[in-house]
């Protein structure tokens, strides 16, 4: 008996059904999906665009289809929501599939999911929708938030956070520069190669690759392939990262032989970036979680960085390693909303199940700071855009430490705001600098005065 094949459209609906249900990560799924169907790479390359890009759309789809649904959306079956969203994302954002296509498509899943019932219901939306053409947006006017929500699909409270914390015309731009589609940032393992040589050896492989010499080491590539089959990847000339933990890295800014703490550390890739600007020197590369030291550790050994010493160890406890470190980075466990451009599923989360975060990340930063010998740096970082996990945190640690005191976090100033240049603390944002949103303080350990029993 011949294998059916696989169909893209109806795996990609079953895909959003799965993530919505298990509320995992939307690349964990992709990549088992992907795994156990073996599409050929069209089929695939369908699939995960129509799973990113609704994922990415959901609001706005949802805005979509309640303009033109007899039924409210949460009496609607996951199936039929879910096709509905892939049918109308086709037509609104994939120009190379007909409509008619579309809508054809739509309507066979139906019966496919056994939701034959519902096909005429699927096909009179997505006509209306195709009748209606152009989208009529909440008024900006008298509903900005609504206007910025349903266009770009983040939450309401997180645009009403975002005009409130960098005002609209930065949150705008932000809002743009996640809906661009992201090149791939990696950082030249300069241990071996330089960002140039690099870029050559990745175009001889027949892959797009410049160097950004505004970040030392980074390299941008663009297009699809699986880098890990890379044999530049598998040489060990370079590790993926984003230009953002590039960046926090140059502000950690370690040098030749000196000891570094990287306290939250796995995957691994900033205490990797730390170790090769270093080039001699140790980094200290703790993570709680086994599983994610040893992948730590893998990557470690593929790149031949011998300085990385990774181990388990909670920074959510006193120090009891004795370390006395020339910069301590804690680049903490965050709400990851500087990172929805690349897992649009982070910005659905309530915020309200986040409010445990500040206390953990303060706490960590508490503890870490034992391990800064007087005079030496500390980095708190996040990958997060939101004052409560930032600038908060920043706040109630030196008011908490007097020994520490913020110093500038030294970045080129093309790529910060304006307001944060000589900064201690600084907010970088994607349309800015081209990578996730992020945050970096730094901190200087006095070498004489201020007494405190933590530190
Ligand atoms: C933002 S990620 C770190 C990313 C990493 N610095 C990098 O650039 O590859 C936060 C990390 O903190 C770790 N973590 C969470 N709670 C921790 C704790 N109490 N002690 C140490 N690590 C912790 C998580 O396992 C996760 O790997």
């Amino acid at each position: 008996m011949t294998e059916q094949k696989a169909n893209p459209r109806k795996l990609a609906v079953e895909a959003l059904i799965k993530l919505e249900e298990q509320e995992g990560y939307s690349n964990l799924i992709l990549d088992s999906m992907l795994q156990k169907s073996k599409m050929d790479p069209r089929d695939a390359a369908l699939f995960s665009t129509l799973f990113y890009g609704v994922l990415e759309r959901k609001i706005t789809l949802d805005y979509i289809i309640t303009k033109h649904s007899s039924k409210p959306i949460r009496k609607l079956s996951p199936q039929v929501l879910n096709i509905l969203r892939t049918a109308i994302y086709q037509i609104r954002y994939l120009e190379r599939i007909p409509d008619s296509a579309a809508v054809d498509q739509a309507v066979r899943l139906t019966r496919k999911f056994r939701q034959t019932s519902a096909s005429g219901f699927v096909n009179a939306v997505l006509r209306a929708v195709l009748r209606q053409g152009n989208v009529v947006w909440p008024d900006e006017k008298k509903e900005p938030v609504r206007n910025l929500s349903v266009r770009y699909s983040v939450p309401e409270e997180i645009v009403k956070l975002w005009r409130k914390s960098y005002g609209q015309e930065e949150t705008i731009s932000m809002l743009e520069a996640f809906q661009q589609p992201r090149p791939i940032y990696v950082r030249a393992n300069t241990t071996r190669v330089t960002a140039g040589q690099l870029a050559e050896r990745l175009k001889k492989d027949g892959v797009e690759a410049r160097e950004l010499p505004l970040v030392p080491g980074a390299v941008e590539l663009q297009g699809g392939g699986s880098v890990e089959q890379m044999s530049t990847f598998q040489e060990g000339l370079f590790h993926v990262q984003d230009l953002a933990s590039q960046l926090c890295c140059m502000a950690v800014d370690p040098q030749k032989e000196e000891l570094v703490a990287d306290v939250c550390a796995a995957p691994g890739g900033k205490s990797f970036t730390l170790a090769e600007r270093m080039g001699e020197g140790v980094v200290y590369a703790f993570d709680l979680h086994d599983h994610r030291v040893k992948l730590m550790k893998q990557g470690a050994t593929r790149l031949g960085l011998t300085g990385v010493k990774a181990a388990v160890r909670d920074a959510n406890a006193p120090d009891q390693t004795g370390i006395l470190a020339d910069r301590v980075l804690c680049d903490v466990p965050c709400s990851g909303l500087g990172v929805i451009g690349r897992k649009p599923e982070i910005r659905y989360k309530s915020l309200k199940f986040l409010e445990n975060l500040p206390d953990l990340q303060y706490n960590i930063l508490s503890f870490s700071s034992q391990m800064v010998k007087p005079g030496g740096k500390l980095v708190y970082s996040t990958c997060t855009l939101y004052p409560a996990e930032n600038e908060q945190v920043v706040e109630r640690f030196l008011q908490e430490h007097d020994t520490f005191q913020l110093e500038p976090v030294k970045l080129p100033s093309s790529v910060l705001r304006e307001q944060d240049v000589g900064k201690g603390m600084v907010t970088l944002l994607p349309h800015r600098s081209g990578g996730d949103g992020f945050f970096v303080a730094c901190f200087v350990k006095k070498t004489h005065g201020g007494v405190h029993a933590k530190d």
